[in-house]
């Protein structure tokens, strides 16, 4: 069970009962044409009870010839009655699963991306996919529509066979106790075989996920032969669940039901000899019984294994109710001021990550001139790109405050937030798509009007992405593959860049934006620093100290805290940890 703030979390199923509420026509035609075949199939044993123990009896030919092309009609109307229910099952399956798919989708979108690895990429991406279609159109329609149509089916069936022989009827049923108890014996089993199951499933996923992320790495250091074994091990392990669930259904647990019918079948038989021995009952009796047990008894069994089933879709509303208890990001509702460059002050900010042992950033506090520029910089792991992920708000801080003149920034609105405060991060992925997208995401070609062309002209010509694209045959069109597989570390970062200037911020966050730039390119890039400072506040990450060598002042963060502060000359003289940083890369 999972709970969120004392509440349980069960909006899988609430998703599921309100689309359900909102089918009201197509379950009304999927009970309507359930009810009618229950009975239609029940007609066919009356009849032949009649023309065995009326109609022949007194020769009445005319008659038997009607209730025989009856008999054999009603197969027909039988199968179109189901296939009808197949069809409204199918519209409602996928009726149910479009609208978890868009919900659970909905809901990842408005979590940190930080917590997407609670779960892990290929496990969500199995769940998103396979699991709610198993879900909605497997377990829910299927399964519970068969519920309604056996139960339907069971009690005419029950019916029919009271009014022909109640103390045959009682005789027969007594598989249904014993059907009862097999399958409570083997719920547990089920759901520890089914847990297990789609562990694996999400496992290999995430794999697979895993192994074409690094489809390079494989081929660059020979890894061919581990991760063929390591694909080898993960279907052997699922082929191992697998087996062993099939097994368990379909032979140990269909075997001990089979017997059982088996059992009763001949107690039914042996007594309805009984009674027509008797005389209690007639040979026509006896010929709809042996129609309608087996249509009796795969009605228990329908139920039995509905009720597996059942288990196997708790197992999944599990793992769908886990993603829907990511706590979402606070969004907020101030506007910032677009037309003002803001103060930005770091008072005593706290930010440990679970697990470490050194806080990402401790009581770290720093006040931002509007239209400074500021240089960070610091060994690997200090806590430098913890600061700028704060400022963003993908994390929040456990303890101080972000302000933006003197308002806490877990009061604006998320969104325009992340547009006034641009931010550049080390690590990007590229989308597969043109290089003009790529800069102007989230908007699309088509959108392309006056004033985003406007503002897609300053961008290229700010970050150089202009330089090197007007010479490719495709020019803006040029589509990225498989993350930028066609493009130089240096052009990347420019596409990058120039994403970043596209909403015209107030505050510009570049962590390592020259890391893989030649020095003109870099150089022509500390220009448009040099050009953009005092409209707007530049903080900069960097190794290479070339890129900051305009910045107003350098903050020297080590292990979390502020080491050294001031202009890069002052640094220089107080012959601290940028002084030595500074000697190393001098040629
Ligand atoms: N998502 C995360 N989960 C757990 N620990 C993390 C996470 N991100 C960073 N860390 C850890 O927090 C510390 C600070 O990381 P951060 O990325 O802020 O360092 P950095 O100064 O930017 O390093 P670099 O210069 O190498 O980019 C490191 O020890 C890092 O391993």
């Amino acid at each position: 069970m999972i709970y969120q703030g004392g509440e349980m979390v069960n909006q899988a199923r609430d998703a599921i009962l309100e689309v359900l509420k909102n089918s009201k026509k197509v379950l009304f035609f999927i009970l309507l044409f359930n009810l009618t075949a229950s009975l239609v199939s029940m007609l066919q044993p009356v009849l032949f009870k009649d023309l065995f123990d009326q109609i022949l009896p007194k020769k009445q030919i005319d008659t038997a010839i009607y209730y025989i092309l009856l008999i054999v009609l009603l197969p027909v109307v039988f199968a179109a009655l189901n296939s009808a229910t197949a069809y409204y099952n199918n519209e409602l399956g996928k009726r149910l699963s479009k609208d978890l798919r868009v919900r659970l989708f909905s809901h990842l979108l408005e979590i940190r991306p930080k917590q997407i690895d609670q779960i892990g990429r290929g496990e969500i991406i199995n769940r998103l996919t396979s699991q709610v279609g198993m879900l909605c159109e497997v377990f829910v329609v299927e399964s519970v529509m068969s519920i309604v149509s056996n139960i339907f089916l069971l009690l005419s069936t029950l019916w029919i066979m009271l009014t022909m022989s109640f103390e045959l009827t009682l005789v027969a049923m007594i598989s249904f106790p014993v059907f009862m108890y097999i399958s409570k014996r083997f719920r547990n089993k089920t759901e520890k075989l089914d847990d297990m199951y789609y562990t694996v499933l999400e496992q290999g996923m995430s794999y697979l996920k895993d192994f074409f992320s690094n489809f390079k790495t494989v081929h660059l250091f020979n890894g061919q032969e581990a991760e063929k074994k390591r694909w080898i091990e993960w279907n052997d392990q699922a082929w191992g669940i697998s087996r062993k669930s099939h097994v368990f259904h379909n032979m140990t647990v269909n075997l001990i039901a089979d017997l059982v019918i088996s059992l009763i079948t001949g107690i039914v038989y042996g007594y309805s000899l009984y009674l027509i021995l008797s005389d209690k009952i007639l040979a026509g009796t006896l010929l709809a019984f042996i129609i309608i047990l087996p249509r009796l008894y795969s009605i228990f069994k329908s139920l039995f294994t509905v009720h597996v089933d059942l288990t196997r879709m708790k197992v999944i509303m599990g793992n769908l109710n886990e993603i829907f208890s990511m706590e979402r990001i606070e969004c907020g509702h101030l506007l910032p001021d677009f037309n003002k460059v803001p103060r930005l002050e770091l008072r005593n900010v706290t930010y440990r990550y679970s697990g470490e042992n050194s806080p990402g950033i401790s009581k770290f506090s720093l006040d931002v001139e509007p239209g400074s520029f500021v240089g960070i910089v610091g060994l690997s792991g200090a806590g430098k790109s913890t600061l700028f992920e704060l400022i963003h708000r993908h994390l929040e801080p456990q303890s101080g405050e972000i302000r933006l003149d003197g308002i806490n920034i877990s009061e604006f609105n998320i969104h325009e937030l992340r547009k006034y405060v641009a931010y550049n991060p080390q690590k990007t992925v590229l989308w597969s798509s043109s290089i003009l997208e790529n800069i102007i995401y989230p908007k699309k070609k088509e959108e392309m009007d006056e004033s985003l062309t406007r503002k897609f002209n300053a961008a290229v010509e700010l970050s150089h992405v202009r330089d090197f694209v007007e010479v490719l045959p495709d020019k803006y069109d040029t589509k990225i593959v498989s993350n930028g597989e066609n493009l130089s570390g240096g052009e990347i970062q420019r596409i990058l860049l120039a994403r970043t200037f596209m909403n015209d911020p107030k505050i510009l966050m570049l962590d390592e934006y020259t890391s893989a730039l030649d020095a003109m390119t870099e150089s022509c890039l500390n220009d448009t620093l040099l050009k953009l400072k005092g409209k707007v506040t530049i903080l900069v990450i960097a190794h290479r100290l070339s890129t900051i060598k305009n910045a107003d002042y350098i903050v020297v963060v080590d292990n979390g805290k502020i080491a050294e502060t001031g202009s890069p000359e002052e640094l220089l003289s107080m012959h601290g940890v940028f002084r030595s940083m500074y000697d190393k890369q001098k040629i």
